[in-house]
């Protein structure tokens, strides 16, 4: 997050996309940047993406991490190290797949420790809602997950709609945007506070020397 100087507006953001295998974690990323849905995706490496992009009127250039899914092993570290860089977080889970389902709770859990706090700017997105015949995970499910966890909840498919990506994005901007007022508000205050301490402390040892 970069303030922009006087005007306090967030300029910039780091966003960070995690999920199981398979999840459409690149079609999502890809289907924001060009607007296309590209079948298939030959990346097993992380990929950061960069864009501008106007979300409520205001311009913002953001950073898009694509992870590849690594919860275990040594690639945990690396997993964290995106996370200690990110603002926000999508986490994706496929409704054609449990499992992945399943590693969202697991996913939020490792970015409440590794940020150390909570209330993190976290956007949950079920995909692949276009396959109803092979749909594991009902929406509700999802629904009750996501607002246990306190996060947003979108279920679209990456395939169908472009709308809908831009929407899940724009939601994690504007609560990226939030958190970064918050601690806008956060900083000023403390600075208050230093600044009356000061004030007082200079009134004390002023009252002191006319003692004498
Ligand atoms: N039917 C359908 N298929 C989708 C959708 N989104 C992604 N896919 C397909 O799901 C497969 C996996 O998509 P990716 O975007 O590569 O998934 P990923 O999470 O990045 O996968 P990894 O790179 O293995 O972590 C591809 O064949 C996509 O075409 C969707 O909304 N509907």
């Amino acid at each position: 997050m970069t303030d922009s100087g006087p005007t306090r507006k967030m300029t910039r953001a780091k966003l960070v996309v995690l999920g199981r295998d398979n999840c459409g974690k690149t079609a999502m990323c890809v289907r924001f940047l060009t607007k296309r849905f590209i079948g298939e995706y030959d990346h097993k490496k992380e990929v950061t993406y960069r864009c501008l992009k106007t979300i409520d009127k205001e311009l913002i250039d953001l950073e898009i991490l694509d992870t590849v899914n690594k919860c275990v092993g040594p690639a945990a570290t690396s997993l964290e190290s995106s996370i200690k860089w990110g603002d926000g977080f999508l986490i994706m889970y496929s409704v054609t797949d449990r499992g992945s389902f399943e590693a969202v709770s697991r996913l939020k859990r490792l970015i409440d420790h590794v940020k150390q706090t909570l209330g993190i700017p976290t956007v949950i997105v079920a995909n692949k809602c276009d396959i109803e015949g092979g749909r594991l995970v009902r929406t509700e499910e999802g629904q009750a997950l996501a607002s246990d966890l306190k996060c947003s909840f979108f279920e679209l498919s990456v395939a169908d709609s472009s709308a809908a990506v831009e929407a899940a994005f724009a939601q994690l901007v504007r609560e990226v945007r939030l958190e970064f007022h918050k601690h806008l508000l956060a900083m000023d205050k403390r600075s208050r506070m230093l600044q009356v301490r000061h004030a007082l402390r200079n009134k004390l040892t002023r009252s002191k020397t006319m003692q004498w």
